[in-house]
């Protein structure tokens, strides 16, 4: 069974191989063991603390196939992102000029640096080991989490976005990196990765170019990758967009991948999640499938049922008794679900 669950301290060797295995590029997991272990400890006390608004807390979440034990992916939300620190984006405009005496007109994209998701929500850290992208198991991670900022609001931005990753080559290079690294910034991309991902920022706004890029003047391979996304991120990417995500303009400063937004009340599994009371039994009849969590905050559980009853006058949920322990619930409790279908559809 996979089940969703807040990181703990025992789950550092696991969060290492998925860092590893995110490569460079993946600035919210960095290879960093002392930065890994803060992490963990940063959204074990994020999960435990009582709280009346957003602010510095970070609610990492693994999955574990709890057959095995194993780890085999990651999901996080940022409660407030650009408060200790600036984030900074390009935001991808026009600009026009033009001779009226000549009759010559030329319009060109430029790329502004700009923080205008200061205090926003963020969905980060995103990762399914590559030998379990199978199923379910991507989409449960995916939406998890809007089952918990659905349940939580309060701990949550109104506005939430996802930093999509940009075009990078199998050694994780980066074309858009490139030009910036031949004329601003002499760091490779992991290098520089790795430095934002662990808080080194300052460089950031001392050495990256002050004006408005004129798009043109970058060479063809850079161009092409603004506002495009990492193969691997497509999925990732898709997920968002079904949930009414929106990019608009807004691209990251280093290797130009998509920046999607949307306000909290509008994304899709957050109006659609349903609170219930759960009653477990031996046998359920029927083929609804539901991604159902329950409501706690350390003791945060949810994961996908194939059999699902759902009683909405009742407002009763029946699932079946094996799911109980995994969702450390007791009949009558409350739980968020949402429906995904028939599993005969
Ligand atoms: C993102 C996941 C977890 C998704 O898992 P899976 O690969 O198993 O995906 P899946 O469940 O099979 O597919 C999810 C949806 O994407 C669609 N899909 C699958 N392959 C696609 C492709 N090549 N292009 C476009 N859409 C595609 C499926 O039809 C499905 O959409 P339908 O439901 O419509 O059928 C994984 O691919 C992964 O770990 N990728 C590498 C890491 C990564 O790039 N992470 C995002 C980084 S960016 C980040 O972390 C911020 C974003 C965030 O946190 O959400």
């Amino acid at each position: 069974m996979l089940v969703v669950r807040p990181i703990q301290a025992s789950d550092y060797q696991s969060l290492r191989h998925i860092a590893i295995e995110s490569g460079p590029g993946f600035t919210s997991l960095v290879d960093d063991p002392d930065l890994l272990q803060s992490k963990i400890e940063r959204a074990q006390r994020s999960f435990a603390s009582d709280i009346s608004e957003p602010g510095d807390q970070g609610y990492l979440l693994v999955l574990e196939d709890t057959d095995t034990g194993e780890v085999v992916g990651t999901t996080a939300i940022e409660a407030a992102v650009g408060l200790k620190t600036p984030l900074y984006h390009y935001h991808v405009g026009k600009s026009m000029h033009q001779s009226t005496q000549l009759g010559i007109q030329s319009i060109v994209t430029t790329l502004t640096v700009c923080n205008n998701y200061m205090g926003c929500s963020e969905l980060c850290s995103l990762y399914l080991l590559a030998g379990h992208r199978r199923g379910l198991a991507g989409r449960l991670l995916s939406k998890v989490r809007f089952l918990l900022m659905a349940q939580h609001p309060q701990r949550f931005s109104d506005f939430v976005i996802a930093q999509m990753l940009g075009v990078a080559d199998e050694e994780g290079r980066s074309p858009f990196w490139s030009w910036l690294e031949q004329h601003f910034i002499k760091l490779d991309f992991s290098t520089a990765s790795r430095m934002v991902g662990s808080g080194d920022k300052g460089f950031v706004p001392e050495l990256m170019p002050r004006h408005p890029i004129y798009t043109n003047l970058l060479g063809d391979e850079a161009q092409a990758v603004i506002g495009k996304v990492h193969q691997n991120t497509e999925p990732a990417l898709r997920m968002l967009h079904n949930e009414g995500f929106n990019h608009r303009g807004y691209i990251d400063l280093f290797d130009a991948g998509p920046t999607v937004e949307a306000p909290l009340s509008s994304i899709k599994s957050v109006r659609d999640s349903i609170v219930a009371q759960v009653e477990f039994r031996p046998d359920v009849s029927g083929d609804q499938r539901v991604m159902v969590s329950n409501t706690g905050l350390t003791d945060f559980r949810a994961l996908i049922s194939e059999q699902a009853q759902w009683h909405a006058q009742e407002q009763i949920l029946l699932l079946p008794e094996a799911l109980q322990p995994h969702l450390q619930l007791n009949n009558g409790d409350a739980v968020r679900f949402l429906d995904m279908g028939r599993t005969t559809a």
